[in-house]
């Protein structure tokens, strides 16, 4: 049996987070990415209601169908339970892992944000989740409320500290000119909006960030 933590792994990393709002063209987009070699998709949308959230979540596992790509929503959690499959990423300031666990069961992915090395006392969290994010690396124009950038040290450290297990993504202020002194530095992905969504051709945006990544990965093994 695999676990959602193995799954999250081989399928990381390039992690792609949406920009708001949320529209028939995210779905595109998504799908452009997802040709592009993404195999890690978050619906982040904190515009609109949970009802659009649910009818976007069906849209994408829908097109998504027979994929093995790892898919959760934002914050949302009666939007994930709704949606068989969808799993949720959560913060500090969110619901707690565990509750979202509970609710959704061992089958989909949970992800926390961690903001600062304290979050590390939280054993019941570190045990709910399939990922954690070190939030964020860089500062960033998309997230303004944000704690204090990690930095590559930081991200480092995190590394060192966490459950071997347990996969590292890095968000905030990657691209394709630093995302490899982010797997330098020991995630095991890393999670752009911009890098993706603003781009003017977002399949090779996504492709080339792949190859990055996955160069940089093979390179540390
Ligand atoms: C992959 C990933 N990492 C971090 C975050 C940020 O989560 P959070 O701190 O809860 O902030 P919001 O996204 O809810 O504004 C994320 N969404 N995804
Ligand atoms: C959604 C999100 N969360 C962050 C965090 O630090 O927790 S940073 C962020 C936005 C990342 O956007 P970009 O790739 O354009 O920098
Ligand atoms: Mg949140």
């Amino acid at each position: 049996m695999i676990t959602t933590h193995e799954q999250v792994r081989s399928n990381l990393g390039v992690y792609l987070v949406t920009a708001e709002p949320s529209t028939d063209r995210t779905v595109e987009l998504i799908m452009a990415a997802v040709a592009g070699g993404v195999r890690v998709v978050q619906l982040r949308d904190k515009i609109n209601s949970t009802d659009h959230r649910i009818r976007m979540l069906r849209q994408i596992v829908h097109r998504l169908a027979g994929s093995a790509v790892t898919l959760v929503v934002n914050d949302d959690l009666d939007a994930a339970a709704a949606v068989p499959g969808v799993g949720i990423h959560v913060g500090p300031d969110d619901l707690h892992p565990a509750v979202a666990r509970s609710r959704l069961g061992v089958d989909v992915c949970i992800g926390w944000s961690i903001h600062d090395l304290d979050q590390l006392r939280d054993d019941q969290a570190l045990a709910a989740v399939d990922y954690v994010a070190a939030s964020p690396v860089w500062p960033t124009p998309t997230k303004i409320d944000t704690s204090t950038p990690f930095g590559l040290q930081g991200v480092r450290r995190l590394r060192d500290r966490l459950p071997a297990e347990l996969p590292l993504v890095g968000i905030g202020g990657i691209d394709l000119g630093n995302a490899a002194e982010v797997i330098g530095a020991g995630a095991d992905g890393v999670a752009v909006v911009s890098a993706i969504c603003a781009a003017d051709d977002p399949r090779r945006a996504a492709q080339d960030l792949v190859a990055e990544v996955d160069q940089s990965k093979e390179g540390r093994s």
